[in-house]
């Protein structure tokens, strides 16, 4: 399967204090194949992921290559102007964010701002907007579609929030989706859902996905290949499968001692179907 990104050298230094964030990371990212990115709170994996979509704050500065391979055209992310860089992130590639919360507009009923993002970047009516959401709502598990729409983004919790940001992304069908810890509000119940929901619309849409967390046990259910990080550094990084089998690096073997612990949860309903 061939790439749909490729980072290379990837350094994001803060020019206000000359420190070096992140340094010298590089990964593939094939075509239909989920990357996991794991690591310790603050080793590096937004950063990262906001360097690729060019989201960081002014006074960093992001160095080496991002390649982005578009339908008949390979794009270097971090040489893009802003309205390239947007229509990009509108349409090709979405970000899903931790706090769901600071995603919507907290003027402005869910109906609106999902419907205009979809007639903003699918060119759909308002009706096939409106339908599309209560589509990809449902597909969330919102049954109440019709009702959570009507909602203002603080009269929701913080979990219903993360689903309807996530439906969003998900009808958007991009090529690839950037989740940064999607599944942190959310209960072992529902996170299986939401990982269900990733695993469906890769087999639906092909689409490919980055996926940060702390949840060791989500990454290892989702993840094709991994990306340990620590300190900025990219400390182990290949095939999933066999890095939990036998991790090289020993930040990698503490983290799977400690961190896999800690998901047991997910883990039992991953296996017993609960809300399936
Ligand atoms: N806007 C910023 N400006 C300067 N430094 C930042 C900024 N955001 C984060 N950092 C620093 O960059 C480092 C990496 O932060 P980052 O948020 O990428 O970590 P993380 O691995 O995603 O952590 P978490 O799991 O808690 O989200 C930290 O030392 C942090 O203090």
């Amino acid at each position: 399967m061939s790439n749909i990104l490729e980072v290379d050298n990837l350094t994001v230094t803060d020019m206000r204090d000359q420190d070096e964030i992140v340094h010298h990371i590089s990964f593939e990212l094939k075509k239909n194949s989920c990357l996991g990115i794991v690591g310790e709170s603050g080793s590096g994996k937004s950063i990262t992921a906001k360097a690729i979509l060019g989201l960081t704050n002014p006074w960093l500065k992001s160095e080496g290559t991002v390649k982005y391979f578009g339908k008949n055209h390979c794009t270097d992310m971090l040489k893009l102007d802003t309205n390239s860089l947007r229509v990009i992130r509108g349409q090709h590639i979405c970000m899903i964010l931790q706090d769901s919360m600071s995603a919507f507009d907290p003027l402005e009923p869910i109906e609106k701002q999902m419907g205009e993002t979809f007639m903003e970047n699918l060119k759909v009516s308002k009706i096939q907007a409106r339908n599309m959401a209560v589509e990809y709502l449902k597909l969330m598990n919102i049954n109440d579609a019709d009702q959570v729409m009507k909602k203002y983004p603080h009269q929701l919790s913080g979990g219903m929030l993360q689903r309807c940001m996530i439906a969003t992304a998900l009808a958007m069908k991009p090529d690839i989706i950037i989740a940064d810890e999607p599944t942190t509000a959310l209960d072992s119940i529902n996170q299986r859902e939401v990982v269900g929901e990733f695993q469906r619309l890769r087999e639906l849409t092909g689409t490919a996905l980055i996926f940060i967390s702390h949840d060791l046990g989500v990454v290892q259910h989702l993840s094709d290949q991994l990306l340990v990080m620590k300190d900025g550094e990219g400390v182990e990084y290949g095939d999933a499968k066999t890095i939990f089998s036998n991790p090289q690096h020993e930040y990698t073997r503490h983290l799977i001692a400690t961190r896999l612990k800690m998901s047991q949860s997910f883990r039992k309903a991953m296996k017993s179907g609960i809300g399936r």
